[in-house]
């Protein structure tokens, strides 16, 4: 397993708990797809699976180790690598090419090396016309794709992305799903979009009071359509 959440118990402080015994595990090749209502703790557990948070019981295994200080996990976020909910929280530079630039350079990559992976990563995505836009001037969907690209310049093994497709048109969201499906990255992907899901995901699990369940597509509304076959 890549990543996997053992028993995770956690609350805010002065709040019921958001999760009770969740457990959950990525493989190598999946696209995990996890759903539930508002508020049921998706992104607190994408949060937790790259120390963000700390869970009061349970614990996170992630690249073959258990995980619990933050030393542990500062490797865990070069080689996992989380795309926020809001475009806002990630994207701090003047422009898309020094945002994009910021994690290569922060991993130690030089300033040729680091251009070089800006202009690959945008050029694989189709944003390279973006590249020297004031990125906090961009369009939300604009802004998606380009967080998505800051976090892909780490070559990171995993991608945790928190509803990618939030702010996407529709032919966006057609290319996101072709990126996705072309990306060599096993990831978890929260999403509240039903057909989203059924055209990326491999295995689909719910979030439900504080657990995590497997979700059968065979018990879905079949007028979406037949199960995705799990492709790993
Ligand atoms: N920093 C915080 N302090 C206190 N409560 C919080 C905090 N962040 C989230 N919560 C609460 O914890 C619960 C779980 O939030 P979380 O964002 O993980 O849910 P979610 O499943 O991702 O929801 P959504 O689908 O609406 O994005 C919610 O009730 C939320 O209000």
């Amino acid at each position: 397993m890549l990543l996997e959440a053992r028993n995770l118990s956690f609350a805010y402080p002065g709040q019921p708990e958001v999760l009770s015994g969740a457990d959950l595990a990525l493989a190598t090749g999946e696209r995990l797809c996890l759903e539930g209502a508002n508020g049921a703790g998706k992104s607190t557990l994408l949060q937790i699976l790259v120390g963000l948070l700390l869970p009061q019981v349970g614990t996170v295994v992630a690249f073959g180790r258990e995980r619990r200080a933050e030393r542990d996990f500062h490797e865990v976020r070069c080689r996992a690598g989380l795309v926020f909910q809001d475009p806002d929280d990630q994207l701090f530079c003047p422009t898309v090419a020094e945002d994009v630039a910021f994690g290569p350079l922060n991993t130690g990559h030089s300033r040729g090396e680091a251009a070089a992976i800006v202009a690959r990563v945008l050029d694989e995505l189709r944003l390279s016309h973006l590249r020297d836009r004031v990125t906090h001037k961009l369009s939300g969907g604009e802004k998606r794709l380009v967080t998505l690209a800051a976090v892909l310049a780490m070559e990171p093994q995993v991608l945790l992305l928190d509803e990618p497709t939030n702010a996407l048109d529709e032919p966006t969201r057609e290319r996101l799903i072709g990126i996705l499906h072309g990306l060599p990255q096993a990831m978890i992907i929260v999403s509240h979009d039903p057909l989203f899901r059924r055209s990326v995901a491999t295995r689909s699990v719910r979030l439900i009071e504080g657990r995590v369940q497997a979700v059968d597509d065979g018990q879905r509304d079949i007028a979406h359509g037949p199960r995705i076959a799990r492709q790993s």
